[in-house]
């Protein structure tokens, strides 16, 4: 079974710290980072407040980011195996995905594929200070954060709402483990309700999914390719 979740939210929520220790403790888990997919500088644009507009959707590679998860789903063995994550014999029909991004579920042709979309929120002044001790390539020059950044996390914050994707809100001011331990609980009851859900019975061959985990998007449209998460 392959399940893909989103760890999105805003902007030092804390999104890559907990990536990072799902990937340890879940099986066959690859990842792909959205950040891995800003276009080259030059090709970013200035808005009519001076600032480079890193904070939009058009700043990103999205394609090619939707290019690479086509790439997992079609092979998810192969992809581990090619990004260095060994298969553990013990699970080895569980196939896990991790998408880590600040705008995650706002570009449409993505949205359904996920099995499940975390979303980390930290109030504005704990997000600012965070922000205020990051070190990106490229440094965000004096009231970047203000004039920017957190006026397009509130914009794509709420049209994500408007449209009613299906997000699990988690509590960024919550302590590294907690959340951790909260994730990897439900990612791991997930599984099992799917394990189960797909295993035939005799008198109870298995349903098709519902819309539980799967889908959650208002939009009653068809998906792109839906990984086979029953
Ligand atoms: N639960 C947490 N509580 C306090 N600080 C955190 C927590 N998770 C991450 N941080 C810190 O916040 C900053 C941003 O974390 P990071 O995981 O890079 O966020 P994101 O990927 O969402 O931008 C880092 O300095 C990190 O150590
Ligand atoms: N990785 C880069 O090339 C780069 C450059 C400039 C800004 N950023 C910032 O990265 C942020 C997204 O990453 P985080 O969610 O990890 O903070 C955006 O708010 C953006 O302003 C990234
Ligand atoms: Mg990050």
């Amino acid at each position: 079974m392959k399940l893909i979740v989103g760890i999105g939210g805003v902007t030092n929520g804390g999104k890559t710290t907990l990536t990072n220790s799902l990937l340890k403790a879940l099986p066959n888990c690859c990842v792909i980072h959205q950040d891995d997919f800003f276009k080259p500088q030059d090709q970013i644009a200035v808005g009519e407040d001076g600032f480079k507009q890193w904070d939009v959707l058009e700043s990103l590679d999205m394609e090619a980011m939707l290019g690479t998860v086509r790439a997992w789903l079609s092979s998810p063995q192969k992809f581990a195996r090619a990004h260095g994550v060994s298969i553990r014999p013990d699970a080895a029909d569980t196939d896990i995905l991790i998408l880590d991004g600040f705008l995650l579920y706002s570009y449409r042709p993505m949205v359904d594929l996920y099995s499940r979309r975390y979303f980390l929120t930290v109030p504005y002044e704990e997000c600012k200070w965070r922000r205020s001790t990051r070190n990106y390539t490229v440094p965000d020059p004096p009231g970047l954060f203000d004039g920017h950044v957190w006026p397009m996390y509130q914009k794509y914050r709420r049209e994500m709402e408007a449209d009613g994707v299906e997000v699990v809100y988690l509590d960024g001011m919550k302590s590294r483990e907690e959340l951790f331990h909260q994730v990897l609980q439900d990612i791991q009851n997930s599984l099992l309700n799917r394990s189960q859900a797909s295993a035939p019975t005799p008198a109870h061959p298995a349903r098709p999914q519902g819309p539980g985990l799967g889908g959650g998007h208002r939009a009653a449209r068809p998906p792109a390719s839906q990984p086979d998460t029953v």
